[in-house]
């Protein structure tokens, strides 16, 4: 066993350092101890420190039993991911209204449960060599319970006592007495080496991509399809260390105020500074955004700043229809509208422009959630349709000016915003997906009119999913020329992105700051014919 700090029970020092009580997270007590820096993103990791790790003499079962809520609800959340398959963004913010968390202990809870399910690859690799069994032996909770305190020992800025003496207490609150002596045990392995000093093990030897997966928490397939999305998209395939590492930074809130309905206002009051990148945006550091009226009125919306621009830059290229510039009266179609950011924005341009936006939907409450976003728009400018977008029905074909086609995929660019994600996706998850994408691009430009305007639109790089697809459709169909989707990403956006490859864009959040979106556009040519492997529509 690599780097055990000795027999079941390890090393004990230091008497008379106190034992992390109830909320004791360690957090803002002055300075990174044993050996932390910040990294890029400004994140406290224990990198190469070397100095002897403090804890209590107290003996586990003279500690505490009652978990401090914060950790509580930290695992409940990785408990909810693990067992039920849960987004822990989605349980999060329940499991800290549940608990009553202030707003420094929610903070707490959330690096707590998004590192240790960021970093669960990485933790699980190091955690094996301190446990003397596989860990698909071990209690699942058991082994959530080590991963918080993997992540707290060796990762965040919490007294190693306190890590592991709430850790330990958290484990028996939850899992009983028993298990905490595991815990206890486990950890003190954990903790007998730095963070920095368990990669330079795990990875001696390993190849490059290995080596980077292990020490940027992401399966190696990933690490693989990012280094290829890279080149794909015209990037340097060294970039992949700093994507990697974009992709483990505690992502900032983006907000948008809905043009022409929102304000900002609220949101800078409350500290939110001005977006640089699009207009009637901003970034918030977070806390409680349901406690602002503009949030809870849906007139300031979090929404990725990506997100933003794509929607916009749709909204914004010049339609023609028969060779004259299109004006007013312009139907749009956001085709797979759920749950319905872009909807809400596109839905307040549409307004703005005297336009009408259908926002379509399958899935029954995703299509709830549309109706909730597109709530603050006047009721004259959209409305949401439930069904699969590809039976649009044949009156509706052909009439569009502008179609958003914003398509499933398995959401590789948005790594950071749904720490689970990465562990969940397959290889195969992609390649399922490939021809659904294609029937809806192909559906997206059926429905567009004459000189309108089609963006497709995936949250991966992946090139699977994105240029694989538009050269595709490119190859099969007469109908469409391809437009300049960085040119007119540009057009919306407040300074150059330099986002462009062969008239496709991708933004990249280790460059933009914002998640990975992909898009192209294009326009449909006066009716000459549908997919050339097709039988024509006039046949
Ligand atoms: C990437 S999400 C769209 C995100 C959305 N545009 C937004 O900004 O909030 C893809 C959506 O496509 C929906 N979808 C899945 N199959 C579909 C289909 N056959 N037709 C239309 N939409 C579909 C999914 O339910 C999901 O809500």
């Amino acid at each position: 066993m690599a780097g055990g700090s000795g027999p079941v029970g390890g090393r004990r020092g230091n008497s008379g350092q106190r034992d992390g009580g109830q909320g004791d997270h360690g957090q803002g007590r002055g300075g990174r101890e044993h050996g932390q820096r910040r990294n890029e993103q400004g994140r406290e990791r224990n990198r190469g420190g070397s100095a002897p790790r403090r804890f209590s003499q107290q003996a586990p079962s003279q500690r505490s039993r009652t978990a401090d809520s914060s950790r509580l609800v930290a695992f409940e959340v990785l408990r909810a991911v693990s067992r039920d398959d849960a987004y822990a963004n989605l349980v999060l913010p329940a499991r800290i209204r549940h608990h009553h968390l202030d707003r420094r202990d929610a903070a707490f809870a959330t690096e707590l449960a998004y590192g240790a399910l960021r970093g669960q690859g990485m933790y699980d690799a190091i955690l094996a060599r301190c446990v003397d069994r596989p860990l698909d032996r071990l209690d699942p909770a058991v082994l959530d319970v080590l991963r918080l305190g993997a992540h707290q020992l060796l990762a965040m800025r919490v007294p190693p006592h306190a890590a592991l003496n709430q850790t330990v207490a958290l484990a028996r609150a939850v899992v009983g007495a028993g298990p905490g002596s595991l815990v206890n045990a486990v950890l003190r392995r954990a903790s007998g080496q730095s963070l920095g000093e368990w990669l330079d093990g795990l990875t001696a030897g390993a190849d490059e991509t290995e080596a980077a997966a292990i020490r940027h928490a992401h399966p190696s397939w990933i690490v693989r399809a990012l280094r290829q999305s890279l080149v794909a998209h015209g990037r340097p395939s060294a970039e992949i260390e700093a994507l990697l590492e974009a992709d483990n930074a505690a992502p900032v809130v983006n907000l948008v105020a809905l043009p022409g309905i929102g304000s900002l206002e609220e949101a800078l009051e409350e500290g939110a500074t001005l977006g640089e990148l699009v207009e009637d945006s901003a970034l918030s550091s977070g806390g409680d955004l349901g406690r602002w009226s503009s949030v809870r009125n849906g007139t300031l919306r979090v929404q990725d700043v990506g997100s933003q621009l794509v929607a916009r830059a749709v909204a914004a290229v010049p339609v023609t229809q028969q060779g004259v510039a299109a004006s007013a009266n312009e139907r749009w179609l956001d085709l797979c509208a759920g749950p319905g950011g872009k909807a809400a924005l596109l839905g307040a341009l549409a307004e703005e422009r005297g336009a009408f936006l259908l926002a379509n939907e399958p899935a029954e409450h995703r299509a709830d959630l549309v109706r909730q976003a597109l709530r603050p728009v006047p009721g004259e400018a959209w409305s949401v349709r439930t069904g699969d977008g590809r039976t649009l029905a044949p009156e509706l074909q052909g009439t569009f000016s502008r179609v958003i086609v914003d398509v499933p995929c398995s959401g590789l660019g948005a790594l950071r915003r749904r720490p689970e994600s990465r562990w969940r996706r397959t290889p195969e998850d992609i390649a399922e997906l490939g021809p659904l994408q294609r029937e809806l691009l192909d559906a997206a430009i059926d429905a567009a009119a004459p000189g309108g305007v089609v963006g497709y639109v995936t949250c991966s790089p992946h090139p699977a999913e994105t240029v694989a697809v538009v050269e595709d459709a490119l190859r099969r169909r007469t109908d469409i020329e391809e437009l300049d989707a960085a040119e007119a990403l540009d057009t919306v956006a407040l300074r150059p992105l330099g986002a462009g490859h062969e008239r496709t864009a991708q933004l990249w959040p280790h460059v933009h700051g914002t998640d990975a979106m992909f898009l192209a556009l294009f326009r449909k040519r006066p009716a000459l014919g549908g997919p050339t492997d097709a039988p024509s529509k006039e046949s």
